[in-house]
């Protein structure tokens, strides 16, 4: 049994649980259900974007603990200011350490930018809570759903005015399941099986993803020349967690990346 194949049995007892404990009546009550959403798509593209999504991770099954103490408040708007264009926050607890009540209270703390929901969505009641909890933006992994599946938790999110992001590690994930319903495509440069990440996935898979979607390149991210690679095959966001929460400053270490990328940039158009 794969760490993924037992991420998603645990995942379904959750949400069975979840569900018998706040109908779905319950979250369409949340004060944050009806709000209007920050548009990530919007966000990445806005003129000047770094392009960063900025995830808060504590733990996660291939590191072990990553960062015990830090704050999810203080390093999410850190992370702003820090030049984030998007956050990503997990609410997965038993693998990787977050709550429903780390999104909301990054959703509290930063309330003009877009927020990924990041967990392992198998079930449209999920989508539901990622509304009521104050997400703006969900992962689709693909290695986990059908292509049925992607169409229909992709079209059910559009109807809560949900963006989404599908997030694939091959090119036989993305013929099964990309479709017109999903707005980011994410490559995984983690191999879920393996853990070991090669940013090399991104660069081959860049081609058979159109540039209708946003393409983002994700996980083993951390210096500003393969960023500037990455961004020049085509990739207009990066999604990066380890790299800052390792330190003690998660938010000076975007900053210090984000002032590297910009040298970066200069460097090759002067
Ligand atoms: O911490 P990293 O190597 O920068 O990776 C961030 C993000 O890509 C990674 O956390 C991730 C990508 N896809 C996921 C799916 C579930 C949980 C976590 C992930």
């Amino acid at each position: 049994m794969t760490i993924l194949d037992r991420i998603i049995t645990e995942k379904r007892v959750e949400v069975a649980q979840r569900r018998m404990q706040v109908s779905e009546q319950a979250l369409a009550a949340y004060p944050l259900f009806n709000r209007a959403v920050n548009s990530a798509i919007a966000a990445i593209r806005a003129t000047n974007s770094t392009g960063v999504i900025a995830e808060f991770k504590r733990k996660s099954p291939s590191k072990g603990l990553i960062n015990g103490t830090a704050d999810v408040a203080a390093t999410t708007s850190g992370y702003v200011r820090a030049g984030a264009a998007c956050l990503s926050v997990l609410t997965d607890e038993p693998f990787f350490g977050g709550t429903p009540a780390d999104l909301q209270a990054a959703r509290a703390a930063n309330p003009l930018t877009p927020i990924l929901r990041k967990d392992f969505v198998i079930d449209a009641y999920q989508l539901l809570e990622a509304k009521a909890w104050g997400a703006d933006l969900v992962l689709l992994i693909a290695a986990c759903l059908s292509a049925d599946e992607v169409k229909q938790l992709s079209r059910f999110a559009h109807e809560l005015g949900l963006e989404v992001l599908l997030e694939v590690h091959d090119a036989e994930e993305l013929d099964r399941t990309l479709c017109d319903t999903v707005d980011l495509v994410g490559v995984n440069n983690r191999n879920l099986k393996t853990f070991e990440t090669s940013v090399e996935t991104s660069m081959e898979l860049i081609r058979q993803i159109p540039d209708s979607f946003v393409r983002v390149t994700e996980s083993g991210l951390h210096d500003a020349q393969t960023m500037h690679r990455l961004r020049m095959a085509g990739y207009e966001a990066f999604l990066i967690g380890e790299a800052f929460m390792k330190t003690t400053a998660p938010e000076l270490a975007l900053a210090t990346l984000v002032d590297q990328l910009s040298k970066q940039n200069s460097t090759i158009t002067n």
